[in-house]
This record gives C-alpha cells, structure tokens and sequence, in this order.
C-alpha cells in the first residue's frame, strides 16, 4: 500500500521536481501540496508556472492548493517532502513535526543543527538514529531530516570512498549550473557569456556539511570528520548538473588504477531511487560533462573522471544532477530511507 505524503512549496522549481518525481513513485502518493498565501485555494495548474519538462502529472493539475500549515494538511499523510526558501522552512518545518508529521527536507535550515540527521542514504544512513535524540531533546511526536546542498552532495560519495586512504585534506572549486540558483536567481544578462566567482554561502556549507555527512554517530551525536575542506563556489552558464575539481590530500599514496576502483566498487544501497552504479567513473580525459553525463542512473548518480595523482594525494572531476540527486531526488531517497526505516 502508498504512503501518502504532502510537498511543501509544491510551486517552486525543487516542488515541481518532487512531484514529477513522486507522481510515478511505486511507494508515495501525492496527498497535499502547500504554498505561500498567493497560491493557496487556487488549482495547481493556475498556481504553478511549470516548467518541467513533461507534463504535470495527472490528479495534480486539478488538486487545489492549500496554506503551508498543519492545519491544511490532512491527518493521514504520513511524510511530508519540504521545498520551501530556507527562511519559510526554519519558522514552518518545526510546527509540522510538532504536529506530528515526519519532513524530509531540501531547505538548508537546521542542516547543522546537532539533533537534526544530515543524510546521504548510501553514506550515513545510520545518522538517521539521531531522530530519537531529537525526538527526546525537542518532545517531538514527528522527525525531522535534510539532505545536503547540491553542491556538497555531488563531492561527499567521492570523498567518503577515498577515505579508506585516509583523506586529511580537500580543496573543490566548483561550476555550478544556473538551476541551482532557482528559475528566478541569475539573470539572462548575468550569467549569458559569463562566470560569476561567487555564490553566497555556499563554500561554507560545503565545508562544514561535508564533515557532518562523513562524520561517525555514536548513539547520541555525530562528532565532525577531521578533514579540512576548503571551497571556492562559481555559477557557470549549464542549465543543470554541477562539475566540481577536487584535489584530496591523503595519508596513502594511492595510484589511480586504485582511486578509480573505490570509486567504482564505492557500496549504493536498495533503495528505490539509488542507483545501480553510485560512482561511474570516466576513462576519457574529458569527462565527465554536465550535458553528456547529468542524467546517469536517472539523475541519481555520482559521475568521477580526470583522475591524477599528486605529491600529496589525488585529484579529480565529479559531477551530479543537482535537482535530481542534489535536490528533489535527495529528499525522495530519504524518504524512502525513513520508510524502510519504519519511521512513519
Ligand atoms: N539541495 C539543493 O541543492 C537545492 C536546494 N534548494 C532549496 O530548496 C528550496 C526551494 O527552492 P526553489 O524551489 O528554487 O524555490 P522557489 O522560489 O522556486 O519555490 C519556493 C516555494 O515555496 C513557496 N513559498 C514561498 N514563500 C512561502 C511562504 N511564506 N509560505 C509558504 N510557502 C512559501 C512558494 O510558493 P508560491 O509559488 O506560492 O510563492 C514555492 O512553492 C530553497 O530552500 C532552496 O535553497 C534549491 C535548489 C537546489
Ligand atoms: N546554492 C545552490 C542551491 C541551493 O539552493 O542550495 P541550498 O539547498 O544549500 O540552499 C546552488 O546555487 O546551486
């Protein structure tokens, strides 16, 4: 039998994500779709300008959109997804886990708080056990978790396989594709014949949600991993999937004929939405690329190439989609997580 589940900011372009995404889902079925005021009583037709490239799904063209509040929501909806702007999210996502509901959330709020899990299924996934020290520290009937920023998310697999030699020190610079700035953050005359150097805070979510997510749980917290990550973030003009060089220093001195095998034989996990392969790995010297290798295991996987040993470890190129795998599929996988998990 589906769960029903709720999207909250079900408009937006991770909520249009979330619901192409969920329509032919095999476990979920759409329930609620939340928004600001501006939306809420109007079809989800009227109130969504959708631009995802297939059409909506059928039973939510017509469904009508209601108040992101729990008192809209209904009570058999087991899991609730959350796409809300990180402000909304921070004063919002509380009261519907205080109500009750478990929400995996996209927002960046709370990432980093001690008592929130920060998830990669096939990385961390025993974090998920800091549910019961929210639910103890906050009384909470609900829970609440997030998977991590796009850009993070894209780097963590890598790192997390290269650990097994030993990674002291990471330093990404990353070209970043417009999506993720949402449908309306670059301009067509920012971006167009353009590299903009900067993204706000998000070198230092890479730096700090990295450690989080390779970070070991010991029943009651996540203590940091030691690696020092520094990054430099840039906006490039791709449409999706996010490139990112890397440069690992490490304790060992492997040879890329060995970085290239713990990427490829890097564990996914049976879930729905993981992928087969979660790291594919590129022989050819230019690859991978954002047009050519974004959709690899349906946007859900991880793609490595260009890899290199230096005097102080290795470096390499990753790729992911980052809607998909660093997005609306990310807080679908954790859903699927919490379900097989028996958290709803
Ligand atoms: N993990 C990642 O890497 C990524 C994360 N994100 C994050 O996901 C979130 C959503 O981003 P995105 O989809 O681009 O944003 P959009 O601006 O496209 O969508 C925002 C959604 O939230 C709703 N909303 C806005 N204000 C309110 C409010 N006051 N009360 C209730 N609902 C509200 C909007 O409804 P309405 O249409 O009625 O205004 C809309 O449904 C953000 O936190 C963003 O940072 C985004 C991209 C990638
Ligand atoms: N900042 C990311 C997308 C994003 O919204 O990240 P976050 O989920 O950390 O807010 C990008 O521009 O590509």
């Amino acid at each position: 039998m589906s769960t029903r589940v709720g999207v909250l900011g079900a408009t937006g372009a991770v909520g249009q994500r979330l619901i192409q995404l969920l329509a032919p889902h095999p476990d979920f079925e759409i329930a609620a779709l939340t928004a600001s005021g501006a939306s809420a009583g109007r079809t989800y037709r009227d109130a969504a300008k959708w631009r995802v490239d297939s059409p909506i799904p059928e039973g939510v063209a017509d469904a009508t959109v209601v108040e992101t509040d729990p008192e809209a929501v209904p009570d058999d909806v087991g899991l609730l997804f959350s796409s809300l702007p990180s402000g909304v999210g921070a004063a919002v996502e509380p009261e519907f886990v205080e109500a009750g509901y478990v929400v995996s959330s996209n927002s960046s709020n709370g990432r980093m708080d001690d008592d929130v899990p920060l998830t990669i299924p096939e990385i961390n996934a025993d974090h998920l056990g800091l549910i019961e020290v929210q639910r103890d520290e906050r009384g909470w009937d609900g829970a609440l978790i997030k998977n991590p920023n796009c850009s993070t998310i894209t780097m963590v697999p890598t790192l997390a396989a290269l650990d097994r030699f030993g990674l002291d020190r990471v330093h990404v610079s990353t070209l970043q594709a417009v999506s993720g700035a949402g449908y309306s953050g670059v301009t067509s005359m920012e971006i167009i014949d353009n590299v903009i150097p900067h993204i706000g805070g998000e070198a230092d979510k890479m730096e700090t949600e990295s450690r989080k997510l390779l970070g070991s749980f010991d029943g009651a917290e996540v203590s940091l991993h030691e690696a020092d990550v520094s990054a430099s973030c840039n906006r490039v003009p791709t449409l999706d999937g996010h490139l990112e060089n890397v440069w690992a220093d490490l304790d060992e001195d492997p040879a890329p004929e060995a970085v290239a095998e713990a990427f490829e034989s890097f564990p996914g996990i049976d879930l729905h939405s993981s992928p087969e392969q979660l790291i594919e790995v590129f022989e050819e010297p230019d690859r991978p690329q954002p047009r050519l290798d974004r959709n690899l295991g349906g946007g859900m996987a991880v793609a490595a190439g260009g890899i290199e040993t230096t005097n102080r470890g290795v470096q390499f190129n990753c790729l992911a989609h980052n809607t998909m795998r660093g997005a609306a599929g990310a807080s679908i996988l954790n859903g699927e997580l919490l379900l097989e998990e028996g958290y709803f």
